[in-house]
């Protein structure tokens, strides 16, 4: 699945144009952080503008170690309308604290609408911020209920998801999300070219913002349709070369 984040409701309403090329919107507020929290109601307005089947994502923020805090922020997303619920787990420094705030996410969350999916998101450039080490990310999920396990950048300085998880370690990830019956969600500055080992690895959601933006800009680029479509078309091609490629080794 394709994932991708508008900063508002302008941005949201070209990711609309582009509904047969994208699964998920994911509300975020980029100013704020990595996966910084947008507004309620920019989530309510995101809901109304984009097609009804397309579930909506919103990002809780880089949260601290405050599990009752970031309860209540997650429950304020699922009641806006999100059923996608992401949490960057930014100040938490051991899986344990993982496990406490995202247990509280949970619960929050599942009482308001069973239905919506959790998202423990860690962060591949963990060591540069001191947070908990990106491969238990799954092993967070799995033990607090959560549905996915995903890694972003904390620091978007133009290093990438491989410049710190290379290949091999995120295909450990997703290996290990599945085996805990998770979906894996990767992202951090992905391009194209990353798309050929995302998809070997069997990434569930892939997440992006700069690549679909003018001129690879996450910040002063705007997300345009044409890129999105382009993107989704290089993931398409490099589903078909990987399933020929599994047909031909079977
Ligand atoms: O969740 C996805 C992120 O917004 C990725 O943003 P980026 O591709 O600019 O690193």
């Amino acid at each position: 699945m394709l994932l991708i984040s508008p900063d508002g409701v302008e941005e949201a309403l070209d990711c609309a144009k582009a509904a047969d090329h994208l699964d998920i919107v994911d509300v975020k507020k980029p100013d704020e952080g990595s996966l910084g929290a947008n507004f309620p109601w920019v989530i309510r307005e995101i809901r109304d503008a984009v097609p009804a089947d397309k579930p909506v994502s919103a990002t809780v923020g880089d949260v601290p170690y405050k599990p009752g805090t970031v309860a209540q922020a997650a429950l304020g997303a699922v009641v806006s309308g999100a059923t996608y619920i992401k949490v960057g787990l930014y100040g938490c420094t051991t899986p344990g604290q993982g496990v406490e705030v995202m247990r509280a996410v949970v619960r929050a969350v599942k009482d308001h609408r069973p239905e919506a999916l959790v998202v423990a998101s860690g962060y591949a450039d963990a060591h540069r911020i001191g947070c908990v080490n990106p491969l238990a990310l799954p092993d967070i999920a799995a033990r607090s209920g959560a549905d996915a396990a995903m890694l972003d950048t904390a620091i978007k300085d133009g290093s990438r998801l491989f410049d710190h998880v290379p290949p091999d370690a995120c295909a450990e990830f997703v290996r290990r999300a599945h085996a805990a019956g998770l979906l894996a969600a990767l992202a951090g500055s992905v391009k194209q070219d990353d798309l050929g080992p995302l998809t070997r690895i069997g990434t569930d959601i892939v997440g992006v913002r700069g690549a679909v933006c003018e001129g690879g800009d996450r910040n002063a680029g705007r997300i345009r349709p044409h890129l999105v479509a382009a993107f989704r078309a290089e993931m398409r091609r490099r589903a078909h070369e990987h399933a020929a490629g599994a047909t031909t080794v079977s």
